[in-house]
């Protein structure tokens, strides 16, 4: 018969170290390697860039937050998360190589005249040049500024389209619909969101898609909007009627998706409804509702905020199921999959249509992974991975010296920032070490 001796639990010191203290000496003095060669992503079809938001008050007076993003050069964002295994730290950087990242510092006029100036200007009928479709898309998990930065986006796209408009403005006009997509019940294999025009009473909008593919809305109004001022004013408004609900992570998060459809079109005196005058161009901006991680939905309450939620991250799981199909060059693009694809359909399938990427962050280390997440999928619509993106494991053998700290306040809460480094006694002759030792002193 086997006897088994019951092993006392090793006496053991643990002790404490945080993320931050792991991750903020070494962040420092990471450098992005600069070995990665754009072998692919020739194409200007796609601009891709990703804006760090600055910590916001509460998080910057939080003494056990840091920011684990870094910017470096104006097209490198890193992302930095330190983790411990048994005895072992290590920290992990993971750089992208972008076409532009913008810092906290760095305003949204210094976003819309790198990243969105050039494709809105592709759209506008200029002498010989045919105007091409433009879409700006924003991305990111819920609270890291989207909504922020279109905001920013729409004032400055409402005057300068006129001053691009300028030279052509006897030949061009103007209109604005601007569509809600608000969850609705989950279908066979297609989301039964439903779209909705916020400039129309919140009328339901149906959409269809002809023949020679273009689309067409049945229920939404196109406002004319003759100068940047009504153009300024109808977007307030839009915007101003958009479903939001305070979360655990945004008190005013967008529960819905909203796509501003700007059309231009060809000028003409004598028809009567100038919304059916031809289409020159449309420039599409999306402001997308957050990614919300299963710890973000895990304090949602209401059931409807739980339906949201699940809607919007459905659909957003088929934005990225499209992203990764063009990005392999397949020829079927499930944009059928959501409303929300089916509407912007055309930047996947049209390699005229000009489209930008801008990615939002915040450097909060819970949401590092969204964050590595946001950039990885925005970055494969226009490279192979390995172009782009470089992973760094880097491995602290030296056992940190630091004080037991117990941690208390919203800090706590996220175990993200909370690491043990226990240092068992040697073993005693006779006894045999199962490993189970360091797992105990988890508890
Ligand atoms: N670049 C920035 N500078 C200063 N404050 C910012 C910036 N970006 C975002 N913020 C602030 O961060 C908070 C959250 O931003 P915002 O509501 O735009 O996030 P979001 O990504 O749209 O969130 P959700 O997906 O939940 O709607 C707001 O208080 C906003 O003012």
């Amino acid at each position: 018969m086997l006897s088994t001796t019951r092993r006392n639990p090793p006496a053991a010191t643990a002790q404490w170290i945080t993320h931050r203290q792991l991750v903020v000496n070494t962040k420092d003095q990471y450098t992005p390697p600069q070995h990665v060669k754009r072998t692919t992503g020739q194409t200007d079809r796609f601009t891709v860039c990703a804006r760090v938001r600055p910590l916001l008050p509460a998080e910057a007076n939080d003494p056990d937050m840091y920011d684990c993003v870094t910017v470096h050069n104006g097209r490198t964002v890193a992302v930095h998360s330190g983790e411990a295994r048994l005895m072992k730290q290590r920290t992990k950087h993971t750089a992208f190589y972008l076409d532009h990242v913008f810092g906290p510092e760095e305003g949204t006029e210094v976003v819309f005249q790198k990243a969105v100036r050039g494709a809105v200007a592709s759209s506008i009928p200029a002498s010989g040049v045919d105007p091409v479709d433009s879409t700006v898309f924003l991305f990111g998990k819920t609270g890291t500024g989207k909504s922020h930065t279109i905001a920013g986006i729409t004032h400055l796209f409402a005057t300068d389209i006129f001053n691009l408009l300028h030279k052509t403005k006897d030949v061009a006009q103007i209109g604005l619909s601007i569509l809600e997509l608000v969850a609705g019940t989950k279908g066979f294999n297609v989301s039964n969101d439903f779209v909705t025009d916020l400039l129309n009473d919140s009328e339901i909008v149906h959409f269809r898609d002809d023949e020679h593919g273009v689309m067409h809305l049945r229920g939404a109004v196109e406002l004319p909007c003759p100068n940047a001022e009504t153009l300024n004013h109808h977007i307030r408004t839009g915007q101003s009627l958009r479903r939001t609900q305070a979360t655990t992570r945004n008190a005013g998060s967008s529960r819905s998706h909203l796509v501003y459809l700007v059309r231009i079109r060809q000028k003409s005196a004598s028809s009567e409804d100038p919304s059916s005058n031809p289409i020159l161009s449309t420039i599409t901006l999306v402001d997308l509702a957050g990614t919300e991680s299963k710890t973000d939905t895990l304090y949602h309450t209401d059931k409807n905020q739980i339906q949201d939620s699940a809607s919007i991250n459905r659909t957003l799981s088929t934005l990225k199921e499209c992203i990764r199909s063009a990005a392999a060059g397949s020829k079927v693009i499930p944009f059928r999959g959501s409303v929300l694809t089916r509407l912007v359909k055309k930047s996947f399938v049209d390699n005229s249509v000009k489209t930008v990427f801008i990615g939002t962050l915040s450097g909060i280390p819970a949401d590092a992974e969204q964050s590595r997440a946001t950039v990885k999928y925005m970055g494969l619509v226009k490279w192979r991975l390995r172009d782009f993106m470089v992973e760094q494991e880097v491995e602290h053998k030296e056992e940190p010296n630091v004080p037991v700290r117990k941690m208390t306040g919203p800090a706590a809460k996220h175990s993200y920032l909370l690491l043990k480094t226990p240092v068992l006694h040697k073993e005693r002759p006779g006894k045999r070490s199962t490993g189970a030792e360091s797992q105990s002193l988890d508890g």
